[in-house]
């Protein structure tokens, strides 16, 4: 291979690095270019061969070909200017043969030039390290847990007196009861807070995923694994709290892995060879009936019993329908602030017809349908014809409907209704999302779409 002529090579250096010194190990200088002389106030000539102490004032070069300890953006004062510059041991053909010193910037002004550019970067950088901070603190205190009739009030009460342990908490209750914000408030309320919580859904993360989301992986561990492995759930839960949404909805091979995480208090990511001791609390959540589950063998009985220390049920909206005009001012006010909107409110026929209603999809119907409103909506109160279609009917027919013989309503609600308990069965009778939109036809998303349509 043909070499590049030395004339060359010190032009390339000339304007690659500007002013560069080289030393031997004794710190005599073997090299130094003629901008660097020029600001010293010297030539090559007179500075080849020197002890570089004698050429550059504060130099370190010596002590760097000896130690073999690179320095990198060290500043360093000369004449009266500070610079920034790298220091680098030097190897030839393995052996420690001196060092090699580049001037990075000359003085302030170039230095602010290059910061000028790399701030926005470093400021964006920091944004988004405290979203993401953000992201892993509780959002929900039990402040923000309204309701004041009496089966509710002793959820929340055995749930305040639950966070200052460290046991295991097993939330159930049907879909959109508000079990999430039981756990944020839990975590929040605990000797924990100051640390992550995190929560994974089983019943949104593909099975193969699932082991690395939660219990991370090391470098490659599969094809398209990230340069450096990645940190799993419980890792970056670590001393703070877990929160595992839907946990009706794990495959059992992942119940054995989790059980024996809970039981060992360590993970081993996925292609690694180590284990990592792990300090997190758990809290569970499902909608389904995981005792029937353990009797049916779809979940483990010892898994069961790990999760279950403490069990809070978040009762239904139907259980507590008293509570639905505070919540729905609650949840208007929130939309209120979110659509800048101020002063909604519901009028007395939709307030009473909400009463009315059978609240399969609990909170989260009610929110969805009061959001749906306010799209729809002029005004600031919310009446009859901004409710959807399936609540603008007769009320007696929402009841009626299953148990006697058709009635004759307009095809449009009909399909509605008839797509509701479609979906409703198909979810009872699925352990998962990814089998209900199996045995209903169609794709996840769609699933997911018409679930919060109908608030399911
Ligand atoms: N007590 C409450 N006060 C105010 N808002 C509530 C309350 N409970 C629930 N909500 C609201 O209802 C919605 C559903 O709550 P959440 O997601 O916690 O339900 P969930 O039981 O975890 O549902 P799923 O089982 O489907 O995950 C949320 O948007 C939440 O803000």
């Amino acid at each position: 291979m043909k070499k590049l002529p030395y004339d060359w090579l010190e032009e390339i250096i000339n304007l690659a690095a500007e002013w560069v010194v080289v030393v031997d190990r004794e710190g005599i200088v073997l090299f130094i270019n003629e901008a660097y002389c020029d600001y010293l106030g010297t030539t090559q000539e007179a500075a080849l061969g020197q002890n570089v102490r004698d050429v550059i004032e504060n130099t370190r070069m010596h002590i760097v070909a000896k130690t073999a300890h690179a320095e990198i953006a060290s500043i360093h004062t000369i004449k009266g200017s500070e610079m920034i510059a790298n220091r680098h041991p030097l190897y030839i053909g393995g052996e420690l043969v001196g060092a090699v010193g580049a001037v990075m910037f000359r003085n302030a002004a170039d230095w602010m030039a290059y910061s000028n550019k790399v701030q926005p970067l470093i400021e964006e950088l920091d944004y988004y390290k405290k979203r993401f901070a953000n992201e892993l603190k509780s959002k929900y205190s039990f402040h923000d847990l309204a309701g004041e009739t009496e089966v509710f009030l002793q959820a929340k009460q055995l749930a305040e007196r639950v966070s200052s342990s460290q046991s295991a908490v097993l939330l159930t209750g049907q879909s959109g009861t508000g079990k999430e914000l039981f756990a944020h408030a839990i975590h929040g309320a605990s000797s924990r807070c100051a640390f992550p919580f995190v929560r994974v859904n089983s019943a949104s993360i593909p099975e193969q995923l699932l082991e690395s989301e939660l219990f991370g992986y090391e470098e490659g561990a599969f094809t398209g694994a990230k340069k450096g492995g990645s940190k799993g759930k419980f890792e970056l839960a670590h001393r703070g709290t877990i929160f595992l949404d839907e946990i009706g909805d794990m495959p059992l091979a992942m119940q054995s892995k989790l059980l024996r995480v809970l039981q060992e208090k360590e993970i081993e990511r996925v292609g690694g060879q180590e284990t990592k001791p792990i300090d997190v609390r758990i809290i569970a959540a499902t909608h389904r009936d995981l005792e029937a589950m353990v009797k049916e063998g779809t979940f483990r009985e010892d898994l069961y019993y790990r999760l279950n220390v403490m069990k809070i049920d978040v009762p239904s909206l139907a259980e507590r329908k008293k509570d639905l005009p505070l919540l729905a001012a609650v949840l208007l006010k929130k939309l209120a602030r979110a659509f800048d909107r101020p002063q909604l409110t519901l009028s007395l026929e939709a307030k009473n017809r909400l009463l009315l209603h059978s609240w399969p999809g609990n909170i989260r119907e009610l929110e969805n349908i009061l959001e749906r409103a306010v799209n729809v909506m002029d005004g600031t109160v919310i009446r009859m014809n901004h409710l959807p279609l399936y609540l603008q009917d007769d009320p007696a027919m929402e009841q009626r409907s299953s148990t006697e013989e058709t009635a004759i309503i307009p095809l449009k609600h009909a399909v509605q209704q008839a797509e509701k308990q479609a979906f409703k069965a198909a979810l009872n009778r699925s352990p998962n999302k990814t089998e209900a939109a199996r045995l209903l036809g169609i794709g996840k998303t769609k699933l997911y779409d018409k679930c919060r349509e109908y608030g399911l």
